[in-house]
């Protein structure tokens, strides 16, 4: 694909910039966060919410602990007006909870909003036009002098209708296209704006410098923060604000960085809604903190709970890939990232760990109410015996010895290799039980009883298939070896090395005793067998009968 001709960057590196940034490692306090999922996550979607949505959707956002809501576009549309006459009229929004309203820099649409805000204790207006030299040159075919006249008799008026409408009011100023424009034409419009509105530090204004299109690698929008912060007039009673978009996926990134350069403030949409390819991820930035023991303060301990109403109200999908919200983020399908995960999991449990180290796991997934059950680790044809030993010991108190770990992981896997599916964790024990439990054919046992106990002399009952039952006697040096010499001598087959291994059951009925047996055949295959009763010499008994079930099958 050839493109120089096509293509070139359009955005403008700062003439300066330190760097200085780069050398701090992570971001040590949350910023002042803002959501704009009810104006440019809304104004995005194929049908905008409607009233009772919005009103929802602003009730989770309070929940979730957002202190600055940007409700919408109040001269845009009818519900617009209506959604922020109602959370105002019906004094929906909570003291410590700042409402904000975007617009255009056009009388109208600035009285409009002023109209919509009568009775509002306190908000932020934002008002924005674009500066960019694309849409100075072909959208507003306006000079630089022009552009900075359509920003400054906005603010003129917002500061006249503030003084006319009865409220607290804090001003907002966006250079929308700000990344398309040159740095030092950016930093003259806002500081014209800022000296019709004259901040002070008990009232500041909020400058906030938008991504409206990302055209950048991050690093270069960060370093545009840093010289807007730098040379800004009235730096102290400015709260330098970032809005951050995804065109190049790098949403998350810029933010980061832009934040690490100065910033103080972001706004952004759960996952990430907004036009095009979204606004920046508030849930991503602010889970990366907490993952660095930064409490972000805001809650989002139960995700599930909230992408439920998300997808509800937007009838847009998370992705399953999307960080931390997505159904798959935390699950391992590979079997060394199980094995890794299972042993972490366990070390944990072992050490009392409190810090969080577990290989694979960003964060713990508990914390943002994910379940480790059927949540971490899903089985298919790449998974291996560390997962699926420890899903059966996690559901089913089933602890299996290494060597039979292995075995049946080959097993699982085979299954859901030919089915081409992925298995439950139901399904594998089905599985488990098919392959080793209490097996009963080709031979069966039925009863065993002890003739001499100091020479460990035994009669067994057992049934083969089609046959009455009969009684095998043998003797050993302890009371399995008895059984299990008797059972050689009257099937004519031979095996050494028995594995053997029992527990009570750490899972469901506690009464119960689950042994496992593995004997060697003479080829040096080993076969698995396991018993399960309340008396734990039977459970041994009928796991020696399963191991051996498995060794005359494979013989045919
Ligand atoms: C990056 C962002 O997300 S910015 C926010 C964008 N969000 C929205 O636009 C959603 C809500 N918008 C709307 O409902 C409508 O656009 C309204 C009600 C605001 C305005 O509607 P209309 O006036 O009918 O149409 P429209 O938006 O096309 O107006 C374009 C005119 O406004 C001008 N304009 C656009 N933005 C601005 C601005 N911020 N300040 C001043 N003028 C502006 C354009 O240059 C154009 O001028 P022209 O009439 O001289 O050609
Ligand atoms: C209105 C502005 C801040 C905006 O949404 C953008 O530039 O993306
Ligand atoms: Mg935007």
């Amino acid at each position: 694909m050839k493109n120089d001709q096509k293509y070139a960057r359009g955005y403008f590196m700062p003439p300066e910039t330190s760097l200085e940034w780069t050398k701090k490692e992570y971001i040590t306090e949350p910023p002042i966060w803002c959501s704009v999922d009810l104006r440019d996550g809304n104004q995005a979607l194929v049908v905008p919410m409607n009233l009772e949505e919005k009103l929802e959707y602003f009730q989770m956002l309070v929940d979730i602990g957002f202190k600055e809501i940007e409700v919408g576009f109040p001269a845009a549309s009818e519900t617009e007006f209506t959604f922020l006459r109602t959370l105002i009229e019906q004094n929906l929004i909570p003291d410590d909870v700042t409402i904000q309203v975007l617009t255009q820099s056009r009388e109208h649409i600035i009285r409009k909003t002023f109209e919509s805000l009568k009775g509002a204790k306190k908000a932020v207006v934002h008002l924005y036009n674009s500066t960019s030299v694309a849409q100075r040159e072909q959208v507003f075919r306006k000079s630089k002098e022009e552009i900075i006249a359509i920003a400054t008799s906005g603010a003129e008026l917002l500061k006249q209708c503030a003084e006319e409408t009865e409220g607290n009011f804090q001003f907002q100023y966006s250079p929308e296209s700000f990344t398309g424009t040159e740095i030092d034409f950016a930093l003259d419009i806002c500081n014209s704006v800022l000296d019709v509105w004259q901040p002070t530090t008990d009232n500041p204004v909020i400058i906030n410098l938008p991504a409206t299109v990302s055209m950048s690698m991050p690093h270069v929008y960060a370093s545009q923060i840093e010289y807007m912060s730098k040379h800004m007039n009235y730096r102290d009673s400015v709260i330098l604000s970032l809005h951050p978009h995804n065109d190049r996926g790098t949403g998350v990134a810029d933010a980061e960085l832009a934040m690490l350069a100065g910033a103080q403030r972001v706004e952004g949409t759960l996952f990430g809604n907004g036009e095009r390819t979204g606004n920046v991820d508030i849930v991503t930035l602010a889970l990366n903190m907490y993952s660095h023991g930064v409490d972000p303060q805001l809650r989002f301990d139960n995700i599930p709970a909230i992408i439920a109403v998300y997808e509800r109200l937007t009838k847009m999908k998370v992705g399953e890939r999307q960080p931390y919200g997505g159904e798959l983020v935390f699950t391992a399908f590979s079997g060394s990232h199980q094995d890794a995960i299972a042993k972490g999991m366990k070390w944990r449990e072992e050490k009392e760990c409190v810090h969080w180290s577990v290989p694979y796991l960003p964060i713990d997934p508990k914390d943002i109410g994910r379940e480790y059950e059927g949540d971490i680790i899903r089985i298919n044809s790449q998974s291996g015996k560390g997962g699926i030993g420890y899903l059966l010991q996690q559901k089913y108190g089933l602890d299996l010895p290494p060597l039979m770990r292995e075995n049946f992981g080959y097993c699982v896997k085979n299954v859901s290799d030919q089915k081409q599916q992925e298995l439950l964790v139901e399904e594998i024990y089905d599985i488990f039980l098919n392959t080793y439990v209490n097996l009963k054919s080709p031979v069966e046992f039925v009863k065993y009883r002890y003739t001499d106990d100091d020479d460990f002399k035994t009669v067994v009952t057992i049934k083969s298939d089609g046959d009455a039952a009969i009684d095998i006697s043998g003797a050993g040096n302890g009371r399995l070896d008895a059984i299990s010499n008797a059972l050689q001598a009257e099937l004519d087959i031979t095996y050494s090395d028995l594995v053997y291994k029992e527990h009570a059951l750490e899972r469901g009925s506690k009464s119960q005793a689950v042994s496992y047996i593995g004997v060697t055949a003479a080829d040096g295959v080993v076969y698995w067998g396991c018993g399960t009763d309340v008396d734990i010499m039977t459970s041994s008994v009928k796991a020696l009968f399963s191991a051996v079930n498995n060794l005359l099958r494979a013989k045919g």
